[in-house]
């Protein structure tokens, strides 16, 4: 990246004997969608809050457009950032809650208020809500008035921190395409805290997945789900199925799926402990009744069936495996659903498949 936003060099945060951050090099783009992803406790709301200002540096630098602002407080930068619970004042109307955006504008006259706080309404979908009482709101339009509130001055950052972990699936759900309509409407770096890998894939450009306070793998959703760098990132982001597997020369004997050349696997990573094969569950299919298939077929049984209505979720031990893996299956109508016991065969490609050594 030539001309970043945000540059972050050599960021190590510690809390006394704990060492949150641990080196820490990061570019973040103009216009970017970025999210910080990873388990609690990886570090990633210290870095959230090491961009705002909101926590100090042990070492290392934070520009923002080309500026050190290491030492800065957070409101001399360019940042603003909406958290997790809403902070609205439930006692004041949603335009008093949007127009506590500008309090430090003091050179705005009433009418260039009411303006913005009106354009920043609309904004988020809220055009005509402004006299209602903030604490008659849904969890979401609340949401909605802490986005207009944090973006009423088009700061170049906006800093969310797992900003629709109090909403309900669907309000969720529907919060998470509006935020990238948002995000792509005004144009502003938006830097997403999440611990939800579905949410990340869903609403980012890039991701940095995030371990004990280092970035384990920065990429796109579609890389970081088809080659994920090692078996933490592979465990983290969606569903990965695990057999124990032996490379020998440039072949590798995977249990339950047998031999296959090295060079037909898709990826080879690195990871910690005995080598394994993994793969995901919507890249292998069960045969149903004498279905046959030109490529590569394992046998076993099912072991455990989860219906879900659109889909069902087959796990399935292989034959010479010890434990299952995850067949995902859409369900077509008229199709039978197997049963617990019943023998499988399960179409599957070595190139579907990653070895993690
Ligand atoms: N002010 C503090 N004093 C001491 N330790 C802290 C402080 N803030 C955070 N930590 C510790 O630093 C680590 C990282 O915290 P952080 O909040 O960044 O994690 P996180 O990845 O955002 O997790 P979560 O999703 O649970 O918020 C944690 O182990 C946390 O206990």
């Amino acid at each position: 990246m030539t001309d970043p936003l945000i540059r972050l060099r050599g960021i190590q945060k510690h809390y006394g004997d704990y060492h949150a951050l641990r080196g820490i090099d990061l570019d973040i783009g103009r216009g970017e969608f970025f999210s910080l992803l990873g388990p609690s406790g990886c570090g990633k709301t210290t870095l959230l809050r090491v961009i705002a200002g909101f926590e100090d540096v042990t070492e290392g630098t934070v520009a923002i457009g080309g500026s050190d602002m290491t030492r800065l407080s957070p409101n001399k930068r360019p940042t603003n950032m909406v958290f997790q619970s809403y902070a609205i004042f439930p006692h004041l109307s949603v335009a008093q809650n949007v127009a506590f955006g500008l309090r430090k504008r003091s050179d705005l006259n009433n009418e260039a208020r009411e303006t913005l706080v009106e354009d920043a309404l609309d904004m988020v979908g809220l055009d005509g809500y402004g006299a209602r009482a903030a604490h008659a709101l849904s969890g979401g339009q609340r949401q909605r008035v802490a986005l207009a509130r944090a973006l009423i001055l088009r700061p170049k950052v906006l800093l969310l921190d797992e900003p629709l972990s109090a909403l309900d699936k669907k309000m969720r759900e529907q919060m998470q395409v509006e935020l990238i309509r948002l995000q792509r409407h005004v144009g502003i770096t938006f830097i997403l805290v999440t611990h939800d890998q579905e949410e990340a894939l869903v609403m980012s450009d890039r991701i940095a997945v995030m371990f004990e306070g280092e970035i384990a793998q920065l990429a796109e959703a579609e890389a970081l789900y088809r080659r994920p760098i090692d078996r933490r990132v592979a465990e983290f982001i969606g569903v990965m199925n695990f057999l124990p597997a032996r490379a020998n020369g440039d072949t590798v004997e995977v249990a339950g799926l047998g031999r296959m050349a090295l060079s037909e696997l898709q990826s080879q990573a690195t990871t910690h402990g005995d080598p394994v094969a993994g793969f995901r569950p919507e890249t292998a299919t069960l045969l149903f009744d004498g279905q046959s298939h030109d490529g590569r077929v394992a046998e076993g049984a099912i072991a455990e069936v989860v219906y879900y209505g659109d889909m069902t979720y087959y796990d399935v031990t292989l034959d010479g495996a010890d434990r299952p893996v995850r067949i995902s299956m859409r369900n077509v109508f008229g199709r039978p659903v197997l049963e617990i016991g019943a023998r499988a065969r399960v179409a599957w490609s070595p190139g579907a498949v990653t070895l993690f050594r």
